[in-house]
């Protein structure tokens, strides 16, 4: 009932308004007319071209409707003229009435055509700015882009409706703004919201219904909105109504997607990219066109689509060696909750930050790197979108769907590498409906009760903030609260209002435009932009250096972590066999025991050494074998062949020279037996070593055993396991100085 009321109080609003507008006979003497506003009122009224009335006469030579115009409508000065209003003739009798009609459209018509050869100026001079689109300004209603010239017209907007209202000959003084300059508007627009109205198509099941055209685009910035009962219905003009709204831009029925999107949201993601906060939503009653604008159809893709593949071209065009991020997250507001798209769950909460304004904790954030990614992504979040079938449309959003995608990247400014980052958001509102009062209470019903309360709500924040009020309810509704930042905060912001052009909307529409037409006011708080200077008053080549350094170091230090990996991972391989090793020179394994062969792993042969460091007589290593234990061991040269024969059993796994010649080094697979007894035996076959020689060897086990300590130049590598043996003495390898490495590691002296 709230609600309804709510919607009905805006609806009086509108409707008083348009009976201020009622003409007033007795006024008739002391009226003004801009004969050039006066001239668009009966062009938009009367069509592409208005006809000559029947009963106009042809006889009257047109200087002296000129003249006449002049004694019968006196017409001001333009400049100083906003606005007309029509009054009507009540007193006056029917025939009368319909006479001054007629007289007075001709003499308008034909001073204004006079008029119009003189201006002659073209309509929108800023198509520039629009982007690779260069619209152009087709003239809806015939010379009408002629009145649009004049700079000194209105110098003082701040409002830019026109309201008129009968046609009958009369008129009255009523000061609104007729319309803003260009360049009024490029200089006012840099604080407020920008708005834009879109009118859609008719339906089919409007031209089936009969339903005729209420409102009219006229040259890309404004909107006449009118009650007509025939464009041609001469009869009824004095009950015409209508009123004049000039927005920031005005796209006709079959205006392109693309064209939307490069008059009102390019320059959002241009904002985006100067490191600021943008946002855009798309208003209107259900059915009006907010979905398709937003999202379009694969045909024809709509903003949030343009906005993305645009945002990614200019990514990749400005940031530095591809250096961008950007995140994106996709959610709805839907009976009073926040649903997250993506990852559709538990309701999320609003909160308040001090440093990033409004955010909904929990909301996904998916990073995504193309735009294919965020079709994919939109894809998956508009399956959970509510959209149900209702009267009205059959594929009504029963949400306020919120697309957030936050940017950043690094870029070339005036010489400076520069980070920005700013958050882009398009929003999709559910549309506002009427409900009836044979509606039942179902789901629908209560949906559309939300949906018209946050609607509501909005309006009441978009009152509040422009009568300047100090408290703005945003808090009276979940959407408003999201809306916030874009509504009150430093953020570039735009609105498409989307209307029906179909008179069986006319209330809906009349609603929509005078929110719009309010929302114009709504001031905006300037921008800072979010960037961050990297390096400063370095020229252009230094910073290509900088940036090259840094690329390569961040290259090294993945490097270097991948490594120390490594050696960490070894460093524990090397303590666990350290460990295995001293647990078995100490205690007998129960296969030895049972005559078994030991199978010592990862042995590198430090049990070994322990014993030639202890018995000085020998340098025997234990290594690992799969089959027995190996045991290394030096003996004289010339007993190496009396040491084989009296040890047949014993595989010899390698013989090698020693360094001088008179030792040889032995390798042999031993049972554990044996190999005591050569740890134990001082006797011949062995030699007992200088410590000179048993490093050497040692050195040469080492570095055999240790291949991968190559690659630190390692002074034990041997022409056998690298090719290029460094010529720098290095006493200990750069690896090895990993904390704990050296634990495991024998003496080398
Ligand atoms: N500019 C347009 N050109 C062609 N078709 C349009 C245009 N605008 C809207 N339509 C069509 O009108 C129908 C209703 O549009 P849409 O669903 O976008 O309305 P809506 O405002 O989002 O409604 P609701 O608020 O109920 O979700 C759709 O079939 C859509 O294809």
């Amino acid at each position: 009932m709230h609600v309804r009321s709510g919607s009905k109080s805006m609806g009086r609003t509108c409707r008083n308004q348009m009976s201020d507008m009622d003409f007033d006979d007795s006024n008739r003497d002391s009226r003004d007319l801009s004969s050039t506003s006066y001239f668009r009122n009966l062009k938009s009224l009367s069509g592409e071209k208005l006809q000559k009335p029947p009963f106009a006469r042809p006889s009257e030579p047109e200087n002296s409707v000129a003249r006449n115009t002049q004694t019968v409508l006196p017409t001001r000065n333009i400049a100083s003229h906003d606005s007309i209003e029509l009054l009507n003739t009540r007193n006056a009798s029917r025939s009368v009435q319909r006479r001054q009609t007629v007289d007075a459209m001709q003499r308008v018509f034909t001073m204004v055509e006079e008029e119009g050869e003189k201006e002659n100026a073209p309509c929108i001079k800023d198509s520039a700015s629009l982007g690779e689109v260069q619209l152009e300004s087709p003239p809806i209603i015939g010379k009408s882009q002629h009145l649009k010239s004049s700079k000194n017209r209105n110098p003082d907007n701040s409002r830019n409706s026109i309201d008129n209202a009968n046609i009958s000959g009369s008129f009255t003084p009523k000061k609104l703004r007729l319309e803003e300059t260009q360049d009024d508007a490029k200089e006012g627009s840099a604080d407020r919201i920008k708005v834009y109205v879109r009118l859609r198509p008719m339906s089919r099941k409007e031209k089936v219904a009969g339903a005729r055209c209420c409102v009219r685009e006229l040259n890309r910035r404004e909107v006449y909105l009118t009650e007509m009962a025939s464009e041609c219905d001469y009869l009824r003009l004095k009950r015409l109504k209508g009123r004049y709204f000039v927005f920031d831009g005005a796209f006709p029925g079959d205006a392109s997607q693309k064209e939307v999107y490069l008059c009102s949201a390019a320059q959002l993601v241009e904002g985006v990219l100067s490191g600021q906060n943008s946002s855009m939503f798309c208003y209107g009653a259900t059915g009006a066109g907010k979905t398709f604008t937003m999202l379009g159809t694969v045909e024809e893709p709509g903003v949030m689509i343009l906005a993305i593949k645009d945002l990614f071209l200019k990514l990749r065009q400005r940031s530095v060696d591809q250096n961008y991020t950007v995140l994106l997250s996709y959610m709805e507001v839907y009976n009073e909750t926040v649903r997250d798209l993506i990852s559709p769950g538990r309701t999320l909460v609003i909160r308040e930050d001090m440093k990033q304004g409004i955010v909904v904790a929990g909301l996904t954030q998916s990073r995504v790197s193309s735009e294919d990614e965020v079709m994919a992504l939109l894809h998956q979040g508009n399956q959970n979108r509510t959209t149900e079938s209702t009267r009205v449309n059959e594929t009504s959003s029963r949400s306020h769907a919120i697309l957030q995608v936050m940017v950043e990247y690094s870029s070339f400014v005036d010489s400076l590498l520069v980070t920005r980052s700013g958050k882009l958001s398009l929003i999709d509102l559910a549309g506002s409906e009427r409900a009836l009062a044979t509606d039942q209470r179902t789901m629908r019903s209560v949906e559309g009760a939300n949906i018209n309360r946050s609607l509501l709500a909005l309006s009441s924040c978009i009152s509040a903030l422009v009568e300047g009020k100090k408290h703005i309810p945003f808090r009276n509704s979940k959407l408003t609260q999201l809306l916030k930042d874009s509504l009150g905060g430093a953020c570039q912001t735009a609105m498409i209002a989307n209307v029906s052009p179909s008179n069986l909307s006319f209330g809906e529409t009349q609603n929509t435009l005078y929110w719009a037409d309010r929302a114009k006011e709504i001031g905006i708080k300037s921008c800072m932009a979010n960037e961050a200077p990297q390096v400063a008053g370095l020229s252009n080549e230094h910073l290509h250096l900088v940036m090259q350094l840094q690329k390569e170091n961040q290259q090294l230090r993945v490097q270097v972590a991948q490594l120390q990996q490594k050696v960490l991972a070894l460093e524990s391989k090397m303590m666990a066999a350290t460990l295995v090793c001293e647990c078995s020179s100490k205690v007998t394994s129960p296969l030895a025991k049972s005559g078994g062969r030991l199978i010592q792993k990862e042995n590198i042969g430090s049990s070994g050494i322990d014993a030639v460091s202890s018995d000085k007589n020998l340098s025997p290593c234990i290594d690992d074998e799969a089959d027995g234990v190996s045991i290394d061991f030096v003996c004289t040269s010339d007993k190496v062949d009396s040491w084989i024969t009296s040890h047949p059993d014993h595989v010899i796994t390698d013989v090698q020279p020693e360094m001088k010649q008179t030792n040889t080094h032995l390798r042999a697979s031993v049972t554990p037996s044996i190999k005591r007894q050569i740890l134990s035996s001082p006797v011949a076959p062995y030699q007992k070593l200088s410590n000179s020689c048993i490093n050497s060897m040692l050195k040469d086990n080492f570095c055999r055993k240790r291949a991968f300590w190559d690659m630190t130049n390692s002074p034990y590598t041997k022409s056998s396991c690298r090719n290029v043996r460094s010529n720098t003495q290095v006493e200990t390898p750069s690896m090895l100085l990993q904390p704990g490495f050296m634990r495991g590691r024998p003496s080398l002296n």
